[in-house]
């Protein structure tokens, strides 16, 4: 074992994941059990409901595998909760309220030290005071509310402990950029690259204003280049073809559709984007550590509760008026229509957007001087392990 490990580090964990839809859940457990195996070396068992959608960011992944060992990580397929006889790790983490098996549950008692449900991020004010709080269950033991944060006052956000150095590392490296970037772009594009022409990363969910970002590039005609996932925006080609059709000459806006990536590939992609549209919850927080300007759409709620959720973030994070106006606008918060100019007025303004760069970037530097996810359940379990 490395000397540098401290002795309060557990040595396993177990992990439940419930896909409820797209790549979030996953995303976030997948992160995390990788980041709590580098800084601590204990046996990780990574249990989820849906290996497909899993193997879509991780896709060294089987998901015809039952059992199988991904990055030092054993990830098992949670396939039902019948007979579950496996034996509970020290730490045992059950993502966004997903109910481990009754019989793990049971048997837990004796074998496990701390157990906590990982909620939703949030930046509103409460989660400060819910955070840690514990919960009596029937089993007898104690459950505790984990909750991720933007404050020193909560479980802080995910962040790998080298992630900002080599964030500046690729960041300044042309030549890994451009080796990364060949086999998405052609000639003409990667030329277009290499001459200073922008990249935006476009990730959202099918309510995003796509059609005022179209309008928008479309009319700056100016050259950029636009890197969407397959699937995401899919009328986004015709779109822009019909805005063309009625232009004085066509664009040269560049539509790159990309597949799926490995999540670390994702970061270096987010690196590169003069802007990031990101989405949801785990996206958004990698695009924060890319520290280049990004736009946020939140997950949909019922109510549009998400809006305060948004609202909170935006007066958290105190998002300069201009950016909070786009923000809203792409998340349907503003008068239809709005954010085609306001998207034009402020990233086609080189003196805006070096602003908006420069309060990003402060913005990636406050957050990172927080403890990370991690540290936190570190710090929590190492508390509790001193009560014994
Ligand atoms: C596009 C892309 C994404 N990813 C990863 C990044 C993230 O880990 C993950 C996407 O997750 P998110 O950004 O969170 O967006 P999301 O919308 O996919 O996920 C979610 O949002 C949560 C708030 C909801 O509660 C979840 O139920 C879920 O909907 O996919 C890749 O690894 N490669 C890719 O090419």
């Amino acid at each position: 074992m490395n000397s540098s490990i401290k002795p309060a580090y557990p040595k396993s964990i177990d992990i439940f994941c419930k896909v409820i839809d797209n790549y979030g859940d996953i995303g976030v457990c997948w992160r995390l059990a990788r980041d709590l195996k580098t800084q601590s070396q204990a046996t990780i068992r990574l249990w989820v409901d849906d290996l497909r959608s899993f193997g879509k960011i991780a896709p060294e992944l089987d998901p015809m595998l039952n059992e199988q060992i991904v990055q030092g990580i054993h990830v098992r397929h949670w396939v039902n909760d019948q007979a579950f006889t496996e034996q509970p790790a020290e730490i045992v983490i059950e993502a966004f309220a997903c109910d481990p098996p009754p019989d793990f549950v049971q048997a837990m008692k004796g074998n496990t030290r701390l157990w906590l449900n990982l909620e939703y991020l949030s930046a509103e004010p409460w989660v400060e005071s819910f955070h840690a709080q514990p919960s009596l269950q029937p089993n007898g033991m104690v459950k505790l509310f984990f909750f991720p944060g933007f404050t020193a006052k909560t479980g802080g956000l995910l962040r790998e402990e080298h992630l900002l150095s080599e964030r500046d590392q690729w960041q300044n490296d042309r030549q890994a950029q451009e080796k990364f970037l060949a086999p998405f772009l052609n000639a003409q594009q990667l030329a277009l690259w290499q001459q200073g022409a922008p990249i935006i990363n476009l990730f959202c969910y099918p309510s995003a204003p796509v059609h005022e970002l179209a309008q928008a590039l479309v009319k700056a005609n100016q050259p950029v280049l636009l890197l969407v996932p397959e699937g995401v925006a899919p009328s986004l080609e015709e779109e822009i073809t019909r805005l063309e059709a009625v232009a004085p000459a066509p664009s040269p806006l560049h539509i790159i559709r990309l597949p799926f990536i490995d999540q670390r590939d994702y970061d270096r992609l987010l690196w590169l984007g003069s802007l990031n549209f990101i989405r949801g919850e785990d996206s958004f927080v990698r695009a924060i550590w890319a520290a280049r300007p990004f736009i946020w759409q939140i997950y949909e709620q019922e109510e549009n509760t998400h809006l305060i959720k948004l609202d909170a973030w935006l007066a958290s994070s105190q998002t300069c008026p201009s950016v909070a106006s786009i923000i809203r606008a792409w998340n349907n918060a503003a008068a239809p229509g709005s954010f085609t100019s306001l998207f034009q007025d402020i990233f086609f303004n080189p003196d805006k957007c070096a602003q908006w760069k420069q309060q990003t970037r402060e913005y990636c530097q406050n957050l990172s001087e927080n403890k990370t996810l991690s540290s936190s359940i570190f710090d929590i379990h190492y508390k509790m392990s001193q009560k014994v």
